[in-house]
């Protein structure tokens, strides 16, 4: 109470003050950008992976007295940093980023199951003699692993606070804000210049102080879980444990296809139904063709491939909140290594399946720069969602609905090897790219998580936000897309005397024809070639053109009997090739600019790509050309 009251009178005196700034820092996955949702109130992207927030986030904390300023940096292992994210945690903690003033309150985030590491941060923050607090996060889990930690002697000990939370469930969470609160007052003071220097323990000193520190206030359990160690035993061995990973992924590529396939009927007959609805009570004219053949035929295309995309981040998320996924970038990590990359660029390379986009972003905690480079260089052979709808469509068009080996569904395997070739290709990629002096090797400090059952909410969380990605993409970049196209392709209108269809004079006519030779070789035909424009923008618009061109061409069938009818197999084959490779994706190469910050650098990545997708593309149809007739 009195303690609220003096805080009420500090508002009161710094109410024209800016307000106080508190920062979280600590070890990569130890959950602070879980305790910043907490604390603010925000829904910030959690993973259960180390280097997930790869920039800085800013909130305001709720139901402080003053009002407090939240940070959460990238998660670091210390001040004597080795890579980009790392920096940005550091400088920021040091105040040396311009226009951004000092944190004046640290908040030092340790994983208790993960004491070692974390405590290192905190010594190593604590000599910096800065207002710092210590929250014991993942209690929770330590306690389940049998590990037991006397907090009030580890804080009396260390001389700072010492508060145990579980972000997850906010246990914790109004201890940690009543003593923020403590501090809202106590904030001015030392405007000391704080320099890494600062420090005065060796290193030898601190390793020495840490392991009293354990010694004296944790008492830990002789080992992990039985059954995770076997687990562990398993999944990461280094060939059983490709077995599994092939195996699961496997798993998830028939689902993909067997499962999505109901809902996407019926959300495909909700939009026939839709269309023929409104052919019906619309006039003949402009209005109706608009509606019908540009809106409906372009983003009802898109949508019916969101269960698909529901479905592959279903299988995603659930493998990396069960802490399933760490284990594959260890088990990943020797294999990579051969090619040049190394478990670091893991997580970089699994974002890309989601989106290169962030992918490439998430390369920033890779602290070898060639190893960044290739791994930049690479990401977009990750097959991303925005292809997904493409190859879901060439797919349930051209492959039958057939059963191979008893188990396994043809079109699944299919879009497996698809997503297969990918990854090989990146692998080939690396391997070319790899540097040839061997150097000092980066170890790969990443932190295995227990396992644990995914949660609902997490999961919940992810699926929500690329369920809204996906919606505000078909709704924006889609839909205006969609829209251009179809002008395009419906204007000027044919000639009275017309001898082919209407939409070979229009604008989108003549723009195919006239590149259509380039791509003869491949077996495109100049309806292929349009939709190869407006795919820059976003690839799924790859679909809604072709919906739109067959549509407005005057075919009344369904898309996919449309392109069975007129492209052929080979034809087929060599477009879902051009799509492994092709950087049809404008976005992509923006950022790969904007993070290699060199104009050389995008231009190879751009060459490099398409003229793979040339190649592959020309090979596919020659060769299937020559053995389907
Ligand atoms: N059991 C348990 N899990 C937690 C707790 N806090 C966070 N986690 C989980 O730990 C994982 C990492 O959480 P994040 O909040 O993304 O960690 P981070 O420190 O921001 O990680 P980076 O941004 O990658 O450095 C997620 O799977 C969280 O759900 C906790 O108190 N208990
Ligand atoms: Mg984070």
């Amino acid at each position: 109470m009195v303690g609220s009251r003096l805080n009420q009178a500090a508002a009161n005196i710094d109410a024209d003050k800016a307000p106080l700034r508190f920062a979280l820092i600590g070890n990569p996955n130890c959950g602070k950008t879980s305790l910043f949702n907490r604390l603010t109130g925000a829904r910030a992207k959690v993973a259960n992976y180390p280097g997930v927030t790869v920039e800085r986030r800013s909130g305001t904390i709720s139901g402080l007295t003053n009002k407090a300023e939240l940070l959460d940096l990238p998660g670091t292992y210390s001040l004597f940093v080795t890579s980009p994210d790392e920096q940005v945690a550091r400088d920021f903690i040091l105040g040396n980023i311009h226009g951004e003033a000092r944190p004046d309150v640290l908040i030092a985030v340790v994983d208790a199951t993960n004491l070692r590491l974390g405590l290192r941060l905190v010594m190593e923050l604590r000599s910096l003699n800065r207002p710092l607090i210590l929250a014991l996060n993942q209690m929770d889990a330590a306690r389940n692993r049998g590990i037991t930690i006397d907090t009030a002697s580890l804080s009396q000990d260390i001389g700072i606070p010492v508060i145990e939370t579980v972000a997850v469930n906010s246990h914790g969470v109004d201890a940690l804000k009543h003593e923020l609160d403590q501090y809202a007052h106590h904030q001015a003071g030392d405007a000391q210049v704080l320099t890494l220097s600062d420090r005065q323990e060796s290193v030898e000193e601190l390793y020495d102080k840490i392991e009293s520190l354990i010694r004296s206030h944790v008492i830990q359990p002789t080992q992990m879980p039985r059954w995770q160690d076997r687990l562990d035993q398993v999944v990461m061995h280094p060939v059983l444990g490709l077995v599994v990973l092939f195996s699961i992924l496997l798993v998830v590529f028939q689902a993909v296809f067997a499962w999505a396939t109901p809902v996407a009927d019926s959300i495909n007959a909700g939009f026939g139904m839709l269309g023929s609805l409104l052919t019906h009570i619309l006039p003949v004219g402009i209005l109706r063709d608009f509606l019908v053949n540009g809106i409906i035929a372009g983003v009802g295309g898109v949508i019916v491939f969101l269960p698909q995309i529901v479905l592959l981040f279903l299988f995603i998320l659930l493998l990396e909140d069960s802490g399933y996924l760490t284990r594959a970038a260890f088990l990943l990590d020797r294999p990579m290594r051969g090619l040049g990359l190394s478990g670091r660029s893991f997580i970089p390379l699994l974002s890309s399946f989601a989106c290169a986009v962030p992918g490439i972003m998430a390369t920033r905690t890779i602290s070898d720069p060639r190893e960044r480079f290739i791994t930049i260089m690479v990401a977009p052979l990750m097959t991303c969602s925005a292809r997904l709808p493409v190859y879901a469509l060439i797919i349930g068009a051209f492959i039958p609905r057939e059963t191979v080996a008893g188990v396994f569904n043809l079109q699944g395997l299919t879009l497996f090897v698809l997503y297969f070739a990918g990854v090989v290709s990146a692998a080939l990629v690396a391997w070319v790219m790899r540097r040839r002096q061997t150097r000092e090797e980066f170890p790969l400090l990443l932190e295995l998580p227990s396992y644990r059952w995914p949660m609902a909410y997490h999961v919940f969380i992810g699926l929500r936000e690329r369920v809204w990605i996906f919606m505000r993409r078909v709704g924006t970049i889609i839909l205006s897309l969609s829209i251009i196209l179809w002008f395009l392709a419906s204007y000027p209108g044919a000639p009275v005397d017309a001898t082919r269809s209407a939409i070979e004079y229009s604008f989108a006519g003549m723009l195919g024809n006239w590149m259509q030779p380039l791509f003869a070789p491949l077996g495109f035909n100049w309806q292929m070639c349009i939709a190869l424009i407006p795919t820059m923008g976003a690839r799924e618009v790859a679909v809604s053109a072709l919906a739109t061109v067959y549509a407005v061409a005057g075919g009344d069938q369904a898309l996919g009997s449309a392109l069975h009818s007129s492209w052929g197999l080979p034809v087929a084959f060599a477009y879902l090739a051009w799509f492994v490779y092709a950087p049809q994706c404008i976005s992509t190469i923006a950022v790969v600019k904007r993070e290699t910050n060199s104009a050389k650098s995008t231009a190879l990545f751009t060459a490099y790509l398409f003229s793979l997708a040339y190649f592959a593309a020309w090979a596919t149809y020659q060769i299937s050309a020559l053995l389907i007739h």
